[in-house]
């Protein structure tokens, strides 16, 4: 897709609780601060209706995609508002004992143009005594997902997918210009490696890296990172966030992607050494295209 631009890009920084009702209200209203303030393109962090620890009382809130009432909601406000919406993730049901941790892309007629279920589970045991077993209560995506936006092409990923180069490489060689991260870094690691992660993403693909992240001490005991961060395609960090929440807004000119890519074309470098290139993998990239 050729570039396009500018526009105005937001990330919606969140403290979600246990409840879907009230994390919905918190964020729409702050979605409707930073369309007021400029935005075409909102993004939220990672579990934006809940965060909720505990399995069964997880499962009591949880629904299916096409019941969820805070997707619902999602879709009237981005089409009352006329921009696109993207919303980090839902925790979803998406079988009677298995959750998905599901990004959508809602376009400015409440429509759906692509949704992304989280690949990479975090499953982890930090030094300190944290521990993570994501993949306890939520099923893993297959598939890589991008979209178009009127101004470029995005991919979409999910908080720990951060960690696994591989799929923004996959990404970025379809056409990508935007990557969304958006996440509930925990602070221990997000004080070790959030902004280097997303930077280098940023860097070695040539593209703008949009996350929206959830901060501070939740009502589930758990202290998550912040620092939400619009990042651009020479890795310079164009807007970050605290740990409260509210949001980060800023100008995105797509011609960097290009300006990026030519100065140091790593993207082209990289085939030398065989990397896969998804258009001769289409198993592991599922290309969804929007209306636009
Ligand atoms: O479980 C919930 O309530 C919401 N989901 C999360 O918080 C997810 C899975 S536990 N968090 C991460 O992926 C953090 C990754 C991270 O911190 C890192 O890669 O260092």
């Amino acid at each position: 897709m050729s570039a396009a631009g500018p526009f105005t890009a937001a990330m919606v920084q969140l403290r979600t609780g246990l409840l879907p009702q009230p994390s919905l209200e918190q964020a729409s209203a702050l979605i409707r601060e930073a369309v007021a303030a400029g935005a075409d393109y909102v993004l939220t962090p990672e579990v934006s209706n809940m965060m909720q620890p505990n399995r069964a009382a997880l499962f009591e809130q949880l629904a299916f995609q096409d019941d969820d009432l805070s997707l619902k909601a999602y879709r009237t406000l981005a089409r009352d508002l006329n921009i696109h919406l993207h919303i980090g993730s839902l925790a979803l049901k998406a079988s009677p004992d298995r959750a998905a941790n599901r990004s959508f892309l809602i376009d400015p007629q409440g429509a759906i143009l692509a949704s992304y279920d989280k690949i990479h589970m975090f499953d982890i045991d930090l030094e300190n005594g944290e521990s993570y077993r994501e993949s306890a209560n939520y099923q893993p995506g297959e598939t890589a997902v991008i979209s178009d936006l009127p101004w470029g092409r995005i991919g979409l990923t999910i908080c720990y997918d951060v960690r696994f180069p591989a799929l923004y490489r996959a990404l970025a060689d379809a056409g990508a210009s935007f990557i969304t991260v958006p996440a509930a870094f925990t602070k221990t690691t997000g004080e070790a490696h959030w902004h280097v992660l997303l930077r280098a993403r940023a860097i070695e693909n040539g593209c703008f890296i949009f996350a929206a992240a959830q901060g501070g001490r939740h009502d589930n005991g758990r202290d998550t990172f912040g620092h939400s961060l619009i990042v651009d395609p020479w890795g310079v960090v164009l807007a970050e966030g605290g740990t409260e929440p509210g949001f980060i807004i800023t100008e995105i000119d797509p011609a960097k992607v290009t300006k990026a890519r030519s100065a140091i074309p790593s993207l082209q470098h990289g085939r030398r050494f065989g990397l896969a290139d998804p258009k001769t993998n289409p198993e592991h990239l599922h290309l969804v295209r929007g209306t636009v």
